[in-house]
């Protein structure tokens, strides 16, 4: 086998952990048999002179890494937990096959564009998790992460939970938005944001955005192709097989804020979805109620921007009735 048993697919002693197969198939392509590997400061070395032999690939990893249990295994890839010997340093490792990688880092580099948008992401937010390196293997690519000591999945633990006070998740929610605006300043959209791709961070409380396998480069124009889960899709995507970054961003910012004070996603069909019927619990503020509503508007350009997101008094910390005497533009924007 070209992987170390713990990396082949039925790695020993590990049960395989079910994924979401909702997500939306990409394409994959026959590659080269040559081994790469790269650094994180940019996207990977082209096929050149520099570029090792696979058995070098796989040799590097093996000397700097011990491959432990698996993490995670999805519909594009397994995630094994793993210590990288020089320094004992807790890291992720992702293996994710050649024939399972959905789009290529085009024009920049021969890389999977996951490897390309998490280089472009990796420095300066704590709320991204890092790519600390890459390698190409003949059959797959492995990814070098960031992993937290202690770290679970928002989804995992809010299924615990239930749900969270609004002030607990409020803090949460501006995480993402802070990690969110991060990969907007780099060039990338995510699209698959959910629960399930956010790690939290147990023992600092920081959640941490994973999985860039559905993202792209950021466009002006509409995307006509949709990549990431199909319940997180914003309507105008069911409707008219089209939308804008921003937008269908915000829409899946609103079903993760509903996930995290109501427990659940508010709609179970795409029929739903279109209808945009929103049952609040009693409970709920009239600013959590206020904002959710305008991230699920069924017109895109009735959804904030995210930097209106920001200022939105919820975010803000502050009653709707008082917006006038919060810091910032919250007035000027009209949040009434
Ligand atoms: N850096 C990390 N640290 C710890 N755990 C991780 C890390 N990256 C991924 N995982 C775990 O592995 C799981 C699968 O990872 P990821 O979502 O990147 O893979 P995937 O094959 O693209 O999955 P999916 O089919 O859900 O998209 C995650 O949900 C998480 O539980």
């Amino acid at each position: 086998s070209p992987l170390p048993a713990s990396l082949s697919p039925a790695g020993p002693g590990h049960p395989p952990v079910p994924r979401s197969t909702e997500r939306t198939p990409g394409h994959g392509r026959p590659g080269a048999a040559e081994g790469r590997s790269g650094a994180v400061a940019g996207p990977g070395p082209s096929a050149d002179s520099r570029v090792p032999p696979a058995g070098k690939a796989h040799q590097a990893l093996q000397e700097r890494y011990r491959v432990g249990s698996l993490l995670g295994r999805g519909g594009f890839g397994s995630v094994f937990a793993a210590t990288r010997l020089s320094d004992g340093a807790p890291v992720a490792i992702k293996r994710v096959p050649r024939d399972r990688v959905r789009h290529w880092g085009e024009l920049v580099s021969d890389a999977p564009l996951e490897i390309v948008l998490l280089a472009k992401v990796s420095r300066g937010c704590a709320g991204v998790i890092r790519l600390l390196e890459w390698l190409e293997l003949p059959d797959s690519f492995v990814l070098v992460l960031e992993r937290p000591e202690r770290c679970q999945e928002l989804s995992g633990f809010l299924a615990e939970r239930g749900f969270l006070p609004e002030e607990e998740a409020r803090a949460l929610f501006r995480q993402v938005l802070e990690a969110v605006r991060h990969c907007t300043s780099c060039g990338v959209l995510h699209r698959d944001i959910k629960p399930e791709n956010l790690l939290l961070d147990l023992a600092s409380g920081q959640l941490k955005l994973i999985d860039f396998g559905c993202g792209a480069f950021l466009q002006d124009t509409a995307y006509t192709q949709f990549a990431g889960t199909l319940s997180y899709s914003p309507p105008e995507w069911i409707q008219h097989q089209r939308y804008h970054g921003e937008a269908a961003t915000i829409w899946s910012l609103g079903l993760l804020l509903c996930h995290l004070v109501m427990g659940r996603h508010p709609f179970r069909r795409g029929q739903e979805i279109i209808r945009g019927r929103i049952l609040f619990p009693r409970w709920l503020s009239q600013e959590c109620q206020d904002i959710i509503k305008r991230c699920l508007s069924m017109q895109p350009s009735d959804r904030p921007s995210l930097e209106e997101l920001f200022c939105h008094p919820w975010v803000q910390g502050v009653p709707l009735s008082e917006q006038g005497s919060a810091e910032g533009n919250t007035q000027l924007l009209g949040w009434s």
